[in-house]
């Protein structure tokens, strides 16, 4: 069973075609990378499997069950989450308060459970779990606008992975970073990822590289390559329309 498939996906804004037959199976357990030039329609592609856009025509299913008809609160309630940028919205939330904000939504959602003493004390050990997860416990009591940027992605994937997600969607976790910071968040995302199936949206091509066990190569709306790293690199398709101009 896949953890994400599409099959023959369109997407239309007005008169626009975006996304045009799309097939892609990411397998559960695998970290899957969706590459492309600027408006190829990785973003929209995410859109549509977080469930925000419902495809034109096709059918999306997560775990081998139909989700395209289906609400993003639903989506995320199968085990689906993908990241948000979220400090800009908290900047005056802790680091802690944030996180916790993230854990309670998931047992709330779930238990309704968080209203006795001992269910708040394991809300706050998840919390803590959690900053210690992505190293951010030392900072736990700073301002979330008040971390530099790359600890702000981290406290992102925080409260992604609060809500106990099986399938992570990541838009361009290293962006704006430098070279260390980003090699740096490729270690948290391998470790924190391990056992859960990852689509990752990315730019860098040495993150994709080292970070993914398969690639897909989206190009005007239409996947034009899919296979391992290597392969991907030596496909004279995808050099011709991406990698060639993207590596130089
Ligand atoms: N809601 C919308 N209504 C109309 N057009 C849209 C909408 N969302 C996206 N588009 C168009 O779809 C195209 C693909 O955009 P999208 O953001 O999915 O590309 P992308 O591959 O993620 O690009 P980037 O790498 O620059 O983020 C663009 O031409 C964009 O203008």
């Amino acid at each position: 069973m896949s953890a994400i498939s599409l099959s023959a996906v369109t997407k239309r804004f007005g008169s626009s075609e975006i996304i045009r037959g799309v097939d892609l199976t990411v397998n559960v357990g695998e970290r899957h990378a969706l590459i492309g030039p600027n408006g190829a329609g990785k973003s929209t592609l995410f859109n549509l499997i977080s469930g925000q856009f419902r495809p034109t025509s096709g059918q999306i299913s997560l775990n081998g069950r139909r989700s395209d008809r289906e609400s993003p609160e639903t989506i995320a309630r199968r085990g689906v989450a993908r990241s948000f940028q979220i400090t800009s919205l908290f900047a005056r939330l802790t680091v802690f308060d944030t996180v916790r904000l993230g854990v309670m939504a998931n047992h709330g959602v779930r238990f309704c459970f968080w209203r006795t003493a001992a269910s708040q004390r394991a809300v706050t050990n998840d919390v803590l779990a959690l900053l210690e997860d992505v190293n951010l416990l030392h900072r736990a009591s700073v301002l979330a606008g008040e971390l530099p940027y790359s600890e702000q992605r981290a406290l992102e994937l925080a409260v992604t992975l609060a809500l106990r997600p099986e399938i992570i969607l990541l838009d361009e976790p290293t962006a704006g970073m430098s070279v260390e910071e980003a090699a740096q968040t490729v270690a948290l995302v391998r470790r924190l990822t391990a056992g859960r199936t990852l689509l990752v949206v990315e730019h860098d091509m040495d993150v994709v590289f080292s970070l993914c066990d398969r690639i897909s190569v989206l190009v005007h709306g239409q996947i034009i390559a899919t296979g391992a790293p290597d392969e991907i690199a030596k496909d004279g398709r995808v050099n011709e329309a991406y990698l060639g101009k993207g590596l130089h």
